[in-house]
């Protein structure tokens, strides 16, 4: 494990990523001396945070969260002209113009986290997402997350249902703990192959290594064919520990690109039990997207109820009343107050769990519609919160 001490000048590489932060939030992304030196005044409080890295490079944990943004500041120009000389005005950094203020949609110079190795569905989503972004392994969720709030990238992406598995329930904690804003989601096709070292025939696999989620993806394949599964990380680890450890009787259910990163062969293609195996990812930013009118926008919130008859349909009904779609409602206990008491007599207690309800909606918050949807649920949820809104996906 090697451990990287971050601070804005320290580390130029880091520093210069940095400035990409800002370009979604209109500072520009020219990349140049000057968008470097706008980031460390909105950096300037930042405490120096320590990013613990591992041999191969994934952020694996990121300590002292301690960091403050100060934007208020203005920029300490230091190019002033010494007394006396005459300077080369064609170094001079290029003044910001208005086209500078809008990030390219490619995605170029964004860094996105993402939980796994090079490979993974999580990285794929990432690339088609922002075609051309720079993708930063992590070693777990919580990693990821904690990257976006401590300014090391930009954006995280986590996947949070498949059309056959169903959802992620750990990931939808992650969006309550942490308070990231939902930027985006991402529809992808899932065609998980069967990976073996090369020469090698599926009929000598004896054992199978791949994520449980892929495993559920392709449980009646995997049944029929009888093999040992072993459970790692994520789909692109499994390929890689096949690789690197050379057993001819082990393969891992993957994707076509670990395949090729890994140098494995593909023994078969499109093992999962139904064709329509669409994973769900969302995009996690710091600011919130600025929604618009102009596309289908879904909206995500989290919620609470009083107890009481009836009460969930009633919050269900603020959006049927408005003729607002539903696309998906979750519910996960309330880790903080996992239970109520609700009939306290002689008798003992009676106790139910208490649970918060994820919904997403399709609408734009900047339909008046959306709002007074959310203006209704508030009059009786105890608690609410929108998590994003943001542009609908299609595969
Ligand atoms: O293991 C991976 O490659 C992942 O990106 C994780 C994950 C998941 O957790 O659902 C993502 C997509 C597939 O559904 C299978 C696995």
């Amino acid at each position: 494990m090697a451990t990287l001490k971050l601070h804005p000048f320290q580390d130029s590489a880091r520093a210069s990523s940095l400035s990409v932060a800002t370009s979604d939030y209109g500072f520009g992304s020219t990349g140049n001396f000057l968008s470097l030196r706008h980031d460390y005044t909105r950096l300037r409080k930042w405490e120096s945070c320590r990013v613990v890295v591992s041999a191969q490079g994934p952020i694996t944990s990121v300590e002292n969260e301690k960091h403050a943004v100060d934007s208020s500041k203005t920029i300490n120009r230091t190019l002033e002209e010494p007394k006396g000389s005459r300077k080369d005005l064609s170094i001079l950094p290029k003044p910001l113009s208005a086209t500078d203020l809008h990030s390219p949609n490619d995605g170029s110079k964004v860094r996105v986290a993402y939980q796994g190795s090079p490979g993974s569905y999580c990285e794929i989503a990432a690339m088609k997402a922002y075609p051309k972004c720079e993708t930063v392994p992590c070693d777990d969720f919580e990693a990821a997350f904690k990257a976006v709030e401590l300014w090391l990238v930009e954006k995280a992406v986590l996947p949070i249902e498949n059309s056959v598995g169903g959802s992620n329930h750990r990931n939808y904690d992650l969006l309550l703990r942490h308070r990231l804003h939902i930027a985006g989601e991402v529809q992808l096709q899932v065609n998980h192959c069967l990976l073996g070292l090369q020469g090698v025939r599926k009929e000598e696999l004896k054992n199978v290594l791949s994520h449980p989620h892929a495993f559920d993806q392709c449980e009646m394949t995997l049944s029929a064919f009888g093999v040992m599964r072993i459970n790692s990380e994520d789909t692109a680890t499994a390929a890689q520990i096949v690789a690197s450890s050379g057993k001819r009787d082990t393969g891992a259910i993957a994707s076509a690109r670990a395949a090729e990163i890994y140098g494995l062969n593909i023994l078969a293609e499109n093992v999962q039990d139904n064709d329509n195996n669409i994973t769900r990812f969302l995009i996690l930013a710091r600011e919130p997207v600025i929604p618009g009118t102009d596309k289908l926008y879904k909206t995500s919130i989290v919620f609470t109820l009083e107890e009481g008859p009836g009460v969930l349909f009633k919050a269900l009904a603020v959006f049927a009343l408005r003729e607002i779609n539903l696309t998906k409602i979750e519910s996960r206990p309330q880790k903080q107050r996992p239970l109520r008491v609700v009939d306290d007599s002689n008798e003992g207690r009676a106790k139910y769990f208490d649970y918060l309800f994820y919904i997403d909606f399709e609408a734009s918050m900047m339909e008046p519609r959306a709002q007074s949807a959310m203006a209704h649920l508030q009059e009786f949820a105890r608690f609410l919160r929108v998590l994003g809104c943001y542009p609908v996906d299609k595969v």
